[in-house]
């Protein structure tokens, strides 16, 4: 019977997971941590606004559990030892140097987790990868935990997390299924196996909890995410079909949803994905097939990669050549900055590539985003201009909110699909705008016909 969990790492999949299993096991307790004093003292401020990660519904979690069984804390080690089950959450992200730069998985942080676990723990544990790894992963985890010298036993269990952010708490209440890979020809195996299912089953029905061995445990994660991106690249290459043929990609979408072999989901043409795990997580797989000199599978997948990289620049293309080939010195208004609506992540946000395009062509740039900070904006600025903050601050403009933003634009671009863009006064906009005022729609968001009524020069994606 598991008393104590300890996670280490208080993310986007750390904090919300465990505030979760914390809400439905209340007989356990439950223990985050990071070393990140400044993300810990966020999870840990008395104003719930100030939490690090914003998800709608977390807020009123972590006011129920908070200092009740769920604590946050920087104390890795402490929480580690007094733990009988660790889940390790932390960043995977694309390598940065070295061999694999720039498509296989950095495994710096887990392997310093493993070392750090093997070193401090004196109790047996059950370890659980939550993080998202290469298959067999859990091999190079066992073994380091190997060397420890403390007498203890470690049963290791793959647990891949299949939230989507943004809508992260439904998807925790209320999965598809939970996946559970472990070892299980052996009795510690099964019995590490029931002791997770075990907190899952006080709110998810047992047949929607799977498992499979641990590689293909791990293995499934990427493909899922491969699977999901590869839909949302297939429809935006239609887009591009679309946009030259009077097709409209919105109903070709729906068209084919409707059947059930397809479904309806995940069809939504857009800007590009973005999102910190889509491209990192195919990148990955397509170094796996890579390594194993699986030249035409990496290939295929690759192409996924591709594809998306062609959209925002398709996108960001569009909107220079329809303002009459030029933006240089016109003021545009981005609306959107995180790479889907509902969440304050900005990482990957195809927001960063056509701000980045449309810099690059001397735009004028006013950013506004509902949840995403201006220090983020102009972080993620920095890192892909090379511009220092100065001298971004000289040429962009970030708003606390809409109101004063559209005063003289040349163009409204919409990169996030957040829900209260659609609620503007488009026509109080179009007055305050000059002529001709374009509106230049990366999600599909706003009615093409009211648009052209209102009288925009009005662009959607695949229409
Ligand atoms: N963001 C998402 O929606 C999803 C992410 N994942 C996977 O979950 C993993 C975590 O992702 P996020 O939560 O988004 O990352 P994140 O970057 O938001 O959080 C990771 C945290 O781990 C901490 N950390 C790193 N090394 C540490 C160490 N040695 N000791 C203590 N803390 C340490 C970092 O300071 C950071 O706060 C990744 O592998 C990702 O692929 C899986 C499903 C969904
Ligand atoms: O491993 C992960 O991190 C997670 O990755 C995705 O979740 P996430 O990236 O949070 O968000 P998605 O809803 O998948 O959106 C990803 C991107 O695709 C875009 N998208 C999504 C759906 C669609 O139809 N069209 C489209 O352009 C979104 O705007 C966003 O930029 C998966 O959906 C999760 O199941 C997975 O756990």
């Amino acid at each position: 019977m598991i008393k104590s969990i300890c996670c280490i790492g208080a993310g986007y999949v750390g904090g919300p997971t465990m505030a979760v299993i914390a809400l439905k096991n209340p007989h356990i307790k439950v223990t985050v941590v990071d070393v990140n004093q400044d993300r810990i003292n966020a999870w840990n401020s008395q104003d719930l606004d100030l939490l690090p990660i914003y998800e709608p519904g977390l807020a009123d979690i972590v006011a129920k559990t908070r200092n009740v069984n769920l604590f946050f804390s920087t104390n890795v080690d402490e929480a580690i030892d007094q733990s009988d089950m660790i889940f390790i959450s932390v960043n995977t992200p694309t390598k940065t140097y070295g061999i694999g730069k720039g498509m296989a998985a950095d495994l710096k942080y887990i392997e310093l987790c493993a070392r750090q676990i093997a070193r401090v723990a004196t109790t047996d544990k059950i370890v659980v990868e939550k993080s998202t790894l290469p298959v067999r992963t859990a091999s190079t985890i066992k073994s380091i935990l190997k060397q420890s010298h403390n007498n203890v036993k470690f049963e290791i269990l793959s647990n891949p997390e299949f939230l989507a952010e943004g809508t992260a708490i439904t998807d925790l209440l209320n999965p598809d299924r939970v996946l559970i890979g472990g070892d299980y020809h052996t009795e510690d195996g099964k019995n590490a196996i029931a002791a997770l299912s075990g907190i899952y089953l006080n709110w998810v029905t047992g047949d929607k909890i799977i498992t499979t061995n641990i590689w293909s445990s791990e293995l499934s994660k990427l493909t899922a995410n491969a699977f999901l991106a590869q839909r949302i690249a297939s429809v935006n290459a239609m887009s591009a079909i679309c946009e030259v043929t009077e097709a409209n990609v919105d109903e070709v979408a729906y068209a084919i949803g409707k059947d059930t072999r397809i479904g309806e989901k995940f069809l939504k043409a857009s800007v590009g994905f973005g999102g910190s795990c889509f491209q990192k997580d195919i990148l990955n797989l397509v170094y796996i097939a890579k390594s194993f000199g699986l030249n035409e599978v990496a290939d295929y997948w690759e192409q996924v990669i591709l594809m998306n990289n062609y959209q925002k620049k398709r996108f960001a293309q569009k909107v220079v050549q329809k303002m009459f080939n030029t933006v240089s010195g016109k003021k545009i208004v981005l609306l959107g900055w995180a790479f889907k609506k509902d969440t304050n992540d900005s990482r990957e946000s195809a927001a960063i590539d056509i701000a980045n395009y449309l810099i690059e062509e001397q735009a004028e740039l006013h950013i506004y985003d509902p949840k995403v900070t201006a220090q983020q904006i102009f972080s993620d600025l920095e890192r892909i201009t090379g511009d220092n903050l100065q001298q971004l601050q000289e040429k962009i403009h970030v708003y606390n909110s809409a109101e004063a933003i559209f005063n003289n634009a040349h163009a409204i671009v919409i990169l996030t699909e957040w829900d209260e863009f659609k609620t503007y006064n488009y026509i109080d906009i179009k007055n305050q705008m000059l002529e001709p005022a374009f509106i230049f729609d990366g999600r599909n968001i706003l009615n093409p016909a009211e648009m052209h009524q209102i009288g925009f020069q009005y662009y959607g994606i695949g229409k």
